[in-house]
């Protein structure tokens, strides 16, 4: 028997782990005719995103930026709110900022989608007061699955590599928030037409 499958009884479908590679026929990730342009700031998806909200005040306030093709990067500085060990960014945080900087990606195809699996290697520790410096790109779509990949660099764009990322999102249509989300902070975005107009602009994908 094993800890993490106490009674060694084989998990249904939904709970088994998916890969993080992209099966043999993914089809390459579209990007959008209206995409942001490569160097244009992506701004955030949301005031109140732990992510990328600016109006968030204990959130990560990380930027990203679109890339070529279906890629994206990203700065986080890594400020004492961060700390795990002392004067070091919490690794929960650093997966954090690879999330987010995965979940921007959904912009330059203008699909809304939501971290399904993500698995973070970490490579050399972060001090607070460190820029990481995130890149992340699609490396293949199949059927709803977006698989994507992030590294986090520290000491420049093109320095050493911290922590990486693969992950697998899931589409959704815009109800998978209202269905979900709790009613007060729903209701505020539904009144924000910026907002709504954003999310329903994604649910056209040619
Ligand atoms: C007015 C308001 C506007 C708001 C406008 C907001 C705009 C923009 C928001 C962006 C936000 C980003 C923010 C950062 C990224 C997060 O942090 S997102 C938050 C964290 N993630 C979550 O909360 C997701 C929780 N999970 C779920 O809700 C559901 O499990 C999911 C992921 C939607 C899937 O459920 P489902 O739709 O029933 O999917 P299902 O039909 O079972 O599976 C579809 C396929 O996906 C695969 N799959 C399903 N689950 C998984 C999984 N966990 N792992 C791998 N594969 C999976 C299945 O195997 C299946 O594959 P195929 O059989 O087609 O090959």
């Amino acid at each position: 028997m094993s800890a993490a499958n106490p009674t060694n009884q084989p998990r249904p479908p939904a709970q088994r782990k998916q890969p993080l590679e992209p099966p043999e026929d993914a089809v390459a990730p579209v990007r959008h005719p209206e995409a942001p342009a490569p160097g244009e700031p992506l701004g955030a998806h949301y005031g109140q995103c732990f992510g990328c909200g600016g109006e968030q005040p204990h959130g990560l306030h990380l930027s990203a930026t679109a890339g070529e093709g279906v890629s994206v990067t990203a700065e986080f500085t890594v400020k004492p709110a961060h700390q795990g060990a002392p004067g070091l960014a919490h690794g929960g945080v650093l997966t954090t900022a690879l999330d987010e900087t995965l979940g921007s990606l959904g912009w330059l195809m203008h699909v809304i989608a939501v971290t399904g699996r993500l698995e973070t290697d970490f490579l050399r520790p972060v001090p607070v007061g460190t820029v990481l410096h995130l890149e992340a790109h699609v490396t293949g779509v199949h059927g709803r699955k977006i698989y994507s990949t992030a590294v986090g660099r520290i000491g420049g764009p093109d320095g050493e590599v911290a922590v990486r990322a693969d992950a697998v999102f899931i589409e959704v249509k815009v109800e998978h928030f209202i269905d979900n989300g709790r009613d007060e902070e729903i209701e505020a975005a539904m009144a924000d037409p910026d907002q709504v107009r954003r999310a329903r602009a994604f649910e056209v994908n040619p």
